[in-house]
């Protein structure tokens, strides 16, 4: 699948990148620079493909917006399992092929990491997401985007009166994001009632073992069997008996054909597109409410943009914490008011700074303002 949809916003860049001695495929899409260069993470899979990379590009342009950042949004895709032998040369060439790029910022996403970006760094400099000893905030370690998901949470749920200590919450993929927002979820009260992950779900009503599953995150071990309680097939995450429904693994999971199985009150997105147009609809009209992916799942965009800036972690936390509690109560308000999908209410908040950005003239290329001095210069 690799259709594009051009509109008022973009795609304004697509690369296709290919390097014959490796050999491997990779796309860059740069969809929006109004507001800034386009940071946007580097999905390593097998399946990424263009139409998913520009999509995802998309996502970060509201995602920027929405977060009030001076950034753009990009994103890019190396078709390879990220376990591939070869992986620190396709970065490395993946990296100096779009050294001249210099309106995109590589970071972190699904299949790559910390150590990737530094890679990335030793070749061409432009990028976000380092490992600590070069200086980085490394956000999935820290647990950013589950931070942020927490914080959107403690919001979200007064926005339902349901309160967040006490709330179950069942989890899809329990890698970074899933982990680390099982992390700062329990830590509020909630109760981990199920955690799904390739090998399959397991579900306990009165709660998984937690640390034993983090413990196994962190060997890279079954994190399914560690947490104990009933396995139960992968899908089976979708209908489990939950107040909060944290989808945290790929795209397209939650779809028209399986969203009547969802019974939790509210989902918080925290991977990106998890859940078709259509689903997010059919689930809004029957009370289920959805906080979309680029307002719950910001934290991790925050703190990458926060190093790249030079900031602390404490500053970066702090930023998260105050963003996601003001944007999540900032749609949900406006989504109430206007009766449309927190989706709709928040694209409109987002799209509406890009636009505005859009109708600034950008800055003279530096050197067209040396000419024009030259100009004066000469009369
Ligand atoms: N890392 C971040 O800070 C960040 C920020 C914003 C959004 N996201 C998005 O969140 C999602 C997860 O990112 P991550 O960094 O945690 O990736 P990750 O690779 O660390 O974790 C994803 C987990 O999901 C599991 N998984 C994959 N398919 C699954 C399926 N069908 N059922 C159950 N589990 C499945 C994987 O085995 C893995 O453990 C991605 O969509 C990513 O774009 C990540």
């Amino acid at each position: 699948m690799n259709e594009i949809r051009y509109d008022n916003l973009g795609p304004t860049k697509i690369l296709q990148l290919y390097d014959p001695r490796i050999p491997f495929h990779a796309f860059v899409v740069i969809d929006n620079t109004a507001r800034g260069p386009a940071l946007g993470g580097v999905r390593i899979t097998p399946e990424v493909n263009l139409s998913e990379v520009a999509r995802l590009a998309r996502t970060m342009t509201y995602k920027s917006a929405a977060a009030g950042l001076h950034l753009g949004g990009g994103k890019s895709g190396i078709i390879a399992a990220a376990d591939n032998p070869d992986i620190e040369s396709i970065v490395r060439s993946f990296a100096r092929m779009i050294a001249r790029l210099d309106d995109y910022i590589p970071a972190p996403d699904m299949g790559s990491n910390e150590t990737m970006m530094a890679w990335i760094k030793d070749e061409i400099g432009r990028v976000a997401g380092l490992p600590e000893e070069l200086g980085g905030l490394p956000l999935d370690k820290l647990g950013a985007t589950g931070f942020g998901l927490a914080a959107c949470a403690e919001i979200a749920c007064r926005h339902i009166d349901l309160p967040l200590a006490g709330a179950r919450v069942a989890i899809q993929g329990f890698g970074n994001v899933g982990s680390a927002a099982a992390r700062f979820l329990v830590e509020r009260g909630a109760i981990l009632v199920a955690l799904s992950d390739r090998q399959g779900t397991a579900f306990a009503a009165g709660g998984l073992n937690l640390n034993a599953a983090l413990e196994a995150h962190r060997r890279n071990e079954n994190m399914v069997a560690a947490a104990g309680g009933e396995l139960l097939p992968q899908e089976a995450i979708f209908g489990i008996d939950c107040d909060i429904l944290v989808p945290a693994a790929t795209a397209d999971v939650i779809r028209a054909d399986n969203q009547a199985q969802v019974r939790a009150r509210m989902i918080l997105e925290g991977a990106n597109i998890p859940a078709t147009i259509e689903a997010e609809q059919l689930l809004a009209a029957r009370g289920v409410l959805v906080v979309p992916d680029f307002i719950a799942n910001a934290g991790g965009l925050i703190m990458a943009a926060a190093e790249y800036y030079g900031k602390t972690e404490d500053e970066a936390f702090e930023e998260i914490r105050d963003n996601l509690h003001h944007n999540t109560a900032e749609i949900l308000d406006l989504s109430r008011k206007k009766q449309v999908l927190p989706r709709r209410a928040a694209e409109e908040i987002a799209l509406r700074r890009v636009l505005d950005a859009m109708r600034t003239p950008p800055p003279p290329h530096p050197a067209r303002l040396i000419e024009q001095a030259r100009d004066r210069l000469l009369g």
